[in-house]
């Protein structure tokens, strides 16, 4: 699913699953099992996201999801946070794509340094001003939220908004994914704004059947027309 044009990886457009390990162990999930089931409902993109484990332990539970991945369908797989777990799983052959990175993780420019070219690269911003400093040269697309506050991210003290979103969207080159506190209900608000992907933890990995979630989701976004908002528009599908 790598090698946008130029060699570039491309975002795929809709849904797009942070497969969170402290929720699945909640709801008593593994998180490998619930990125394949979200996978075969049309999911495209999968991020890995683990807080409270150890580095080891997030290394093995990124190849079990990749490898769960590449089995369920034709998705991207990417670590939250950790380039060196990105490529620590690569070194154990699982086909990591690439990492989403934070306000305060390895600055993009050292990843890609890391990653190569081929590799897909997101960063957080949510402000205009963090959003027009991410290098389109270097990201391929750009995190914005909370757009609602959510417990589990409960941190993040200030929620974009709608209003937000679609500033971001509006203010940046690349595709913005919209974050935080989302559903269902949300896909066309998340559209009009012109956001390319919705990112979600709850609405998947806690529901009561993930498959179902993850398809309603995916023919939700399907039925949609986009906000073609702003330069990011380019290639929303
Ligand atoms: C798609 C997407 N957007 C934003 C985030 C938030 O990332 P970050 O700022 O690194 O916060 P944590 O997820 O690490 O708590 C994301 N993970 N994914
Ligand atoms: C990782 C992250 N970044 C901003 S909000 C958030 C958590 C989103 O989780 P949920 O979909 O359960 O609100
Ligand atoms: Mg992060």
């Amino acid at each position: 699913m790598t090698g946008g044009a130029g060699g570039r990886a491309s975002l795929p457009p809709g849904p797009y699953l942070v497969v969170d390990a402290a929720v699945c162990a909640a709801v008593g999930r593994r998180p490998a099992d619930l990125a394949a089931a979200a996978v075969r409902s049309g999911v495209r993109t999968v991020q890995v996201r683990a807080k409270h484990v150890g580095v080891r332990e997030l290394v093995d539970l990124t190849v079990a999801v990749t490898d769960a991945v590449r089995l369920a369908g034709p998705a991207l797989v990417l670590v939250d946070d950790r380039v060196d777990v990105a490529l620590a799983a690569r070194a154990r052959g699982a086909g990591v794509d690439g990492v989403h990175l934070g306000q305060s993780d390895l600055e993009a420019g050292d990843a890609r340094a890391l990653l190569g070219p081929g590799a897909l690269i997101g960063v957080s911003a949510a402000r205009p001003q963090d959003v027009r400093a991410v290098d389109p040269a270097v990201v391929d697309y750009i995190g914005t939220g909370p757009v609602r506050l959510t417990r589990t991210k409960p941190e993040a003290a200030v929620a974009a908004g709608f209003d937000g979103l679609g500033e971001a969207a509006r203010t940046s080159v690349l595709p913005v994914v919209a974050i935080g506190g989302l559903g269902l209900d949300d896909v066309p608000a998340v559209r009009r704004a012109g956001a390319r992907g919705l990112a979600v933890v709850s609405a998947i990995c806690a529901a009561a059947d993930p498959a179902r979630a993850a398809r309603m989701l995916v023919e939700a976004w399907q039925q949609q027309p986009s906000g073609m908002s702003g330069p990011s528009r380019a290639g929303v599908a």
